[in-house]
């Protein structure tokens, strides 16, 4: 018999968080059937200006089926989540290890029990989202996935301590494509020029200390200074959660930097987690963390992912006006002779090569976009052949098991390529305005370094 969610099943869903996109509730019943899981639900923006409006009922686009005719049934969808399942299940997994990711089932739900639920967590959600967008009633069915969280099965007194970190890119461009005037993205990561960008518009107050490229580097000092700088200034890059609930960090937001009173208040409620009689907790735990991550090696895989996208958005775009047959609106503007014959050879490509540059792109903006949970508990000698794997912290004499899983590899929509575009133009020109000088900036352009 198939599983409805019903209007008196929503007392047993609590928040979790939420993205630009969808809202997370954890489980919070007794069934067995959802214990450990989490539903992932579908927003409707308020104003519609968000490309989530469309997407968030219609399926893919006759451009979009076509990009993506060979991943599973995709192309027979009526509606765009259940294409990302799809496409999380038949282009994610593979390429970013099954151990790793959850694709999820979808399971049926009553509007009244999304309507509920709205009602229930409309206090716990921070008031920007709120303005933002509100549950999407009009969908009969929500994700279901496992709570990365938390681990499903363990003890009963046994704490579960999790961190979930926005990585963002973890390289620096070096696709030809690259016009003169940005010529900086090949030296400074988007990341931190993003920074500018958001510190103009608000959404941050401050700048970010986190360099991705640190925590991708593949060596455990500079991951642990990356661990550092995130706790330091989570932004929307870094959370903690013991035993589901946030410990540090911003539910569904930006959180503030990291200041004294946070850091006591985060000390304190890591004493169940980090035995010592004195020094610090956090640092030892952000060790454990940076540990996790260096030997799970699974930043590579995100990395080799993310480097799908070898022509850059500036390359990218011409594939894309070639496979919707628009002229090029790019080249149309181009001033630059010699870029514009290298553009050129990318409109004479074939379109199934178009087809590939893009796939890749959006794939690539797929990893250069989600989040990953490292989810640690006590180990314990009684149970030898965990499926998972350990680390021994000697300076407290712990042991830990640990596992690493992604999540939101949601699929971009094709029509976002303009909006990639834009941005990514914006990006450079707000970093320039704000942290490169004439003379600097003279240096960036010179012919050698593009
Ligand atoms: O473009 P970016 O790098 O700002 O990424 C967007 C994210 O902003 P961030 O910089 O991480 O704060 C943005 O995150 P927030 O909503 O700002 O937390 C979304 O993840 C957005 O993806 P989508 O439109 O929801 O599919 C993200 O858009 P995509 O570029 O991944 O499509
Ligand atoms: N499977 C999961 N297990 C535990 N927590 C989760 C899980 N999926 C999501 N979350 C929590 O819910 C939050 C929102 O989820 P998610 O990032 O998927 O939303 P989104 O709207 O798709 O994000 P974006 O703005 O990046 O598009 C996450 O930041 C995380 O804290
Ligand atoms: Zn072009």
């Amino acid at each position: 018999m198939e599983i409805v969610l019903e209007k008196k099943d929503a007392a047993d869903w609590t928040y979790r968080g939420e993205g630009a996109v969808n809202l997370v509730l954890a489980y919070t019943g007794s069934s067995p059937l959802f214990f450990g899981k989490v539903l992932r639900i579908l927003k409707a923006p308020r104003n519609g200006s968000h490309c989530g409006s469309v997407r968030n009922l219609k399926a893919l686009s006759a451009h979009e089926r076509l990009l993506w005719r060979d991943v599973g049934d995709i192309v027979s969808c009526t509606y765009h989540d259940v294409a990302c399942q799809i496409y999380v299940q038949h282009v994610m997994t593979p390429l970013l290890d099954f151990k790793h990711v959850d694709a999820g089932v979808h399971v049926l739900v009553t509007r009244e029990f999304l309507e509920t639920i709205e009602k229930n967590i409309l206090g716990q959600r921070p008031a920007w989202r709120v303005n933002a967008g509100r549950i999407n009633i009009h969908r009969d069915s929500v994700l279901l996935q496992s709570d990365h969280a938390i681990f499903s099965q363990g003890g009963e007194d046994e704490f579960c301590i999790s961190v979930e970190i926005k990585p963002k890119w973890g390289c620096l461009p070096t696709s030809r494509f690259i016009s003169k005037k940005n010529a900086i993205k090949k030296n400074v990561t988007r990341f931190r020029m993003h920074q500018a960008l958001k510190l103009q518009k608000g959404e941050t107050s401050e700048l970010s200390d986190y360099n991705p490229l640190d925590l991708f580097s593949g060596s455990l000092d500079q991951i642990y200074k990356a661990i550092q700088d995130l706790f330091s200034t989570p932004q929307n890059n870094f959370r903690v959660f013991l035993n589901g609930s946030l410990i540090l960090g911003a539910s569904g937001g930006y959180a503030d930097d990291t200041n004294l009173v946070i850091e006591e208040a985060f000390e304190d409620a890591l004493q169940s987690v980090i035995q010592r009689e004195k020094g610090s907790r956090a640092m030892t735990f952000l060790q454990l963390v940076a540990e996790a991550v260096y030997k799970s090696g699974c930043l590579n895989r995100l990395l080799a992912v993310q480097q799908l996208d070898s022509f850059d958005i500036e390359g990218a775009i011409h594939a894309y006006y070639d496979i919707i047959s628009k002229p090029c609106q790019v080249c149309r503007h181009m001033d630059d002779e010699e870029l514009l014959n290298i553009c050129g050879t990318l409109h004479s490509a074939h379109l199934d090569q178009s087809l590939e540059i893009v796939r890749n792109f959006l794939i690539a903006a797929t990893a250069k976009d989600c989040s990953l949970m490292i989810t640690f508990r006590p180990w314990h000698v009684e149970c030898p052949g965990s499926a998972y794997n350990s680390i021994f912290v000697e300076s407290t004499n712990q042991t830990f098991d640990y596992k690493v899983n992604f999540i939101d590899l949601d699929l971009k929509p094709l029509r976002k390529m303009e909006e990639y575009y834009e941005q990514d133009d914006k990006i450079v020109r707000s970093y320039t305005k704000m942290f490169v000088t004439e003379l600097e900036a003279d240096d960036y352009y010179r012919p050698e370094e593009v």
